[in-house]
């Protein structure tokens, strides 16, 4: 049950299938007991995922930073959630970076990776993720079929789109968790009107579950323009530059 990667253009394609290549099924721990990820994302207020993202390929070598110590300010500053990245090549994360965190807060984490095997579903569970990234535009019509094994595994799923098409085939896998992303992740080319466009479009096709906004979110007025419609925001590379994790999610938060 794998996505056919070779149409898939540009940075996403190319790390998706370097991904891809490294997938090898060994056996897996018991998985601990997690938090609910959307019941967070659910609290009063916009939500924050606030995400553990070292470096990027769309901004380079952010910041050296301890996982665990990132995660611990971020839990501080009021994060509803962490996303950790487990991606080597192009963001330095690693399953390790997720088991660390999981044994050092107590939140919901969403394993950030590039999903395009199930075994990679089993790894997020048994590294301590409440969810996993899915990436519509890797993973296309299987994207049901994903859904039905992070079910299956006790995990639930960040399913992200970023066109209308891939929201299409989103609603139609039932995703309960839609993440639209600003982030044209083929180009890295980000606009704003993005995630707004395509969430009310998800409202009006009668999606009522819950709408997560992700990408380019580095001002409290940005996050506050979403209220109403979106019940949580994904924010990493302007929390990462910031001196102060803690403070810069306070002051995000408001
Ligand atoms: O961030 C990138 O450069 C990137 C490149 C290719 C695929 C995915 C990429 N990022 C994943 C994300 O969507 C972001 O890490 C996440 O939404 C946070 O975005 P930001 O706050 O802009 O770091």
């Amino acid at each position: 049950m794998r996505p056919d990667l070779s149409r898939v253009p540009g940075v996403l394609g190319e790390i998706a299938r370097k991904r891809a290549s490294e997938v090898a099924p060994y056996p897996l721990p018991k998985p601990p007991s997690v938090p609910s990820f959307k019941e967070a994302l659910l609290r009063p207020g916009l939500s924050v995922i606030a995400e553990v993202k070292k470096q990027s390929p769309s901004a380079g070598v952010i910041r050296e930073v301890d996982p665990v110590e990132a995660a611990l300010a971020y839990a501080r500053g009021g994060a509803r959630a962490v996303s950790v990245l487990t991606e080597p090549h192009r963001f330095g994360g690693s399953l390790l970076d997720l088991k660390r965190v999981r044994e050092a807060v107590d939140l919901p984490l969403l394993r950030k990776d590039f999903v395009v095997d199930p075994f990679m579903l089993e790894e997020a569970r048994a590294f301590g993720a409440s969810a996993a990234l899915l990436i519509v535009a890797l993973l296309g019509e299987l994207t049901g079929a994903y859904l039905e094994e992070v079910r299956r595994l006790g995990l639930e799923a960040l399913v992200e789109v970023h066109t209308e098409r891939e929201l299409e085939i989103a609603l139609e896998a039932g995703a309960e968790i839609l993440g639209i992303n600003n982030r044209d992740l083929a180009t890295l080319h980000i606009n704003l009107e993005t995630a707004p466009r395509l969430g009310r479009l998800a409202r009006k096709r009668g999606f009522g579950g819950v709408l997560v906004a992700e990408s380019g979110y580095a001002r409290r007025e940005e996050l506050k323009a979403l209220e109403g419609l979106f019940d949580a925001v994904l924010v990493g590379t302007s929390l990462m530059r910031s001196p102060n994790l803690e403070e810069a999610l306070r002051q995000l938060v408001g």
